[in-house]
């Protein structure tokens, strides 16, 4: 997405400023240039580009910073915190409450994915235990029952709609009324859309929310649609009470920043991203963990979410307790492998993982990432256990690479490549060596135990330096407040 370009730039402006030997007002104008240049190309509104520049050089102001005052860490917390307010309303919206009666109503223009967002929404929450039921009120597009219905029964998620009734508010209410009384505690309305803001739209969805008394409504917006998303944004924002904002297609080529302005238009919070057409490519919207994964940081919480949801229970702490050890093994490399196949779009999970993005899956070329990871893997099916489990490196010799290159129909050069791969992935892992590991679930003990040590090892190098290494990284930590705000920086804490 373009969204990574941006996130680029601004690092790389960051990192111009970091390159200068003294840092003062011309330095600070220059680095702001180009980060406000790059947020107006991803289309963020301009008004809220000003305001930020404006803050930071109030936040950054050089006659009050006494001599030896690390600047240029201050500068990077201001620019991360001012993104951060850029994206964070300040308030958080409605949360249903697992099994207590929810409903929830969806609203946005035609085509902008409100029905395939619907049913992304139900179906992540079904995974985590709900009991979740739509509604189709979309009476205006012909074909839009159908699709929910679909959409609903390949998940196994209870519907409700009609193909003869017209009036959405009566198909909205019934619905409503029929999952109350089957006890769902999360009944989601899709309502019509239509092809521009137009009053006719804004009527219907007045009577739908006015009958059916929702305790949230989201506005769904496609993040492709530019400059004009403020505008788009705000007009619903006046209709209707909005209370949260869902990003689609977050994936494809949109720049996305103008989306990211519906949060200063609607005053509310984005609350998930849509990542493909696909039921399960939904993530749910952290700022701080964007921003830092904006920014290549690097996003642990994402990280670890991931392996709770792919890893099966059983083997996580034996992972985890294998990777404090500081024994990354080619099994563990194999099994990881396999792990990011399952886990889908392989680009998500990547992108999560500090050091492992650039250079084993350029951007742009997942196909042919891929395809390297499966042929790693059939190298790997041709070594023996005593090698897949040991740390040494040193046994592969010569003589192995040449049979396991025969054995699994490959070149030397190949093998040769695959372990190169793992003497990389295996130098990052190892500095995860001493991290004391959770107990069975507990998340957040991890994020609690990764310090500020820990991270300086995991970040990139040119970002630890920004920060003013190890102890700049220790002394930012202490000033985000507790280490649960530290570690949403870097993308920790669990909710
Ligand atoms: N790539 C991508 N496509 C998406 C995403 N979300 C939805 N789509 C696609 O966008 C198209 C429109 O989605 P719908 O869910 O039909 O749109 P809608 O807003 O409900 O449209 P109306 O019911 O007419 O208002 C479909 O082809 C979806 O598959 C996403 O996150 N990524």
């Amino acid at each position: 997405m373009v969204l990574a370009q941006l996130g680029g730039s601004i690092s790389r402006a960051l990192q111009q400023m970091n390159n200068a030997t003294i840092i003062d007002e011309k330095v600070l104008t220059e680095c702001l240039n180009e980060i406000t240049r790059a947020l107006l190309q991803a289309d963020v509104e301009f008004k809220l580009v000003r305001d930020m520049q404006t803050n930071i050089k109030k936040i950054v102001n050089f006659d009050d910073l006494a001599t030896g005052h690390n600047k240029r860490r201050i500068i990077q917390e201001a620019v991360f915190n001012e993104l951060c307010k850029m994206l964070d309303p300040g308030k958080p919206s409605f949360i249903p409450k697992k099994g207590k009666t929810s409903v929830v109503m969806f609203v946005g223009l035609q085509g902008s994915g409100k029905t395939t967002t619907c049913t992304k929404y139900a179906f992540y929450h079904q995974k985590k235990g709900w009991k979740p039921a739509l509604v189709c009120a979309d009476t205006f597009r012909a074909g839009a029952f159908d699709q929910l219905k679909q959409n609903a029964t390949k998940a196994k998620i209870p519907f409700y709609g009609s193909y003869t009734e017209s009036d959405p508010v009566r198909i909205a209410v019934e619905g409503v009324e029929r999952f109350k009384k089957e006890n769902c505690d999360l009944i989601i309305v899709d309502t019509s859309g239509r092809h521009k803001q137009e009053a006719a739209l804004f009527e219907e969805m007045r009577q739908v929310s006015e009958a059916t008394k929702p305790d949230l409504v989201i506005f769904v917006m496609d993040s492709s649609i530019g400059q004009a998303a403020f505008d788009q944004a705000r007009a619903f924002k006046q209709s209707i009470a909005v209370g949260a904002v869902i990003v689609t297609k977050m994936d494809g080529h949109a720049k996305g920043g103008g989306a990211l302005s519906a949060v200063a238009a609607t005053k509310s919070p984005v609350i998930f991203i849509g990542t493909g057409e696909h039921m399960d490519e939904f993530e749910d919207f952290d700022v701080k963990r964007f921003v830092s994964r904006l920014l290549g940081m690097g996003d642990w919480s994402g990280f670890m979410d991931k392996i709770h949801e792919v890893v099966p229970m059983d083997q996580q702490p034996e992972l985890l307790q294998k990777l404090s050890e500081g024994n990354f093994t080619l099994r563990i490399m194999y099994e990881q492998f396999q792990n990011i196949l399952k886990m889908g779009p392989i680009s998500q999970v990547f992108s999560m993982l500090p050091g492992f993005s650039a250079e084993l899956m350029p951007k742009g070329r997942e196909k042919e990432s891929q395809a390297k990871i499966k042929r790693y893997m059939t190298m790997m099916d041709s070594m023996t256990n005593e090698e897949l489990d040991s740390a040494n490196p040193k046994l592969m010799n010569e003589s192995r690479m040449i049979r396991i290159a025969r054995g699994s129909g490959h070149k030397i050069k190949d093998v040769s490549e695959m372990m190169d791969e793992y003497r990389r992935l295996a130098k990052i892992w190892s500095k995860m060596k001493g991290l004391k590991i959770p107990k069975k679930g507990d998340m957040s003990a991890l994020s609690r135990n990764m310090n500020a040590q820990h991270m300086g090892k995991v970040l990139p190098p040119q970002m630890l330096k920004q920060i003013g290494g190890v102890s700049g990284l220790q002394s930012l930590m202490k000033q985000m407040g507790s280490s649960k705000d530290m570690m949403g920086m870097f993308g920790g804490a669990d909710k």
